[in-house]
């Protein structure tokens, strides 16, 4: 579904990205792991345009992404949760899901009940929540344009451990529902039980891919690229 071939990426003249090639088929949930610093946000911000690539190709469902505006990505099926939430402060709860709802499975009424805290919330605006609402705010935000794959950018960081529990659970039945996502976090054990497959950056590198049962298993890989 989503194909990345090659990519470099940075800021300005300093480049972050190197040949980074990563794949993602459809109902795959891939985990991105690395040190701080070493691209992984880069990389998200990549592919989905709010960064240029300096070369390399990167195609969603066959279509080259390159020539998309980053706005028409939600119309191709990609969607979004940013590190740091960004949920708009003036808007209120309801407001963010109606204004970005596409036709599809989640609509703001499951969203609801995914998360019952943005339920009991619905009236408040964005600023007026929690690290915790924010986050699952922007997560809403995201799913309510149904996409076919989700990209998430430290979902759980910063949060307190039941909030961050709660997230992992939605994550649970995000993949029981059989959803396509990207997903960065630093949280290695809960993304080795989540994730089929992992990507592993070092200094705008992949260093290591496989699947979960073998980064679960070498803990020398933690260690050496991960820092646990
Ligand atoms: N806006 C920016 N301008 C210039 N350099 C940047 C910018 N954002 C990030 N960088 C640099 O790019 C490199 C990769 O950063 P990036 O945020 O992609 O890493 P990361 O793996 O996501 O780390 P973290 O876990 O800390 O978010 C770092 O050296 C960082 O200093």
């Amino acid at each position: 579904m989503l194909e990345v071939r090659d990519l470099c990426a940075g800021y300005g003249g300093s480049q972050v990205l190197f040949d980074v090639s990563l794949e993602i088929g459809k109902g795959e949930i891939v985990g991105l792991l690395g040190r701080n610093g070493m691209g992984k946000t880069t990389l998200v911000r990549t592919v989905m345009r709010l960064l240029p690539a300096m070369s390399g190709a990167m195609t969603f469902a066959g279509q080259d992404l390159r020539g998309i505006a980053p706005h028409r990505l939600a119309r191709c099926g990609l969607a979004l949760v940013p590190e740091g939430r960004r949920v708009f402060p003036n808007l209120s709860v309801e407001e963010h899901l109606t204004a970005f709802a596409r036709p599809g499975r989640w609509t703001p009424a499951t969203l609801f009940e995914l998360f019952p805290t943005l339920a009991s919330r619905r009236g408040h605006m964005g600023a007026q929540l929690s690290g915790g609402e924010q986050q699952m705010l922007a997560m809403a935000r995201a799913l309510v344009t149904n996409p076919q794959l989700l990209l998430l950018d430290e979902a759980t960081e910063g949060l307190a451990p039941l909030i961050r529990e709660e997230i992992w659970r939605v994550l649970g039945v995000l993949r029981e529902a059989g959803h396509s996502m990207l997903v960065v976090d630093k949280y290695v054990q809960r993304l080795v039980g989540l994730a089929d497959r992992h990507y592993i950056l070092e200094k705008g590198r992949v260093a290591w891919t496989g699947s979960s049962q073998a980064l679960g298993a070498d803990r020398e890989l933690w260690h050496r690229y991960l820092g646990v």
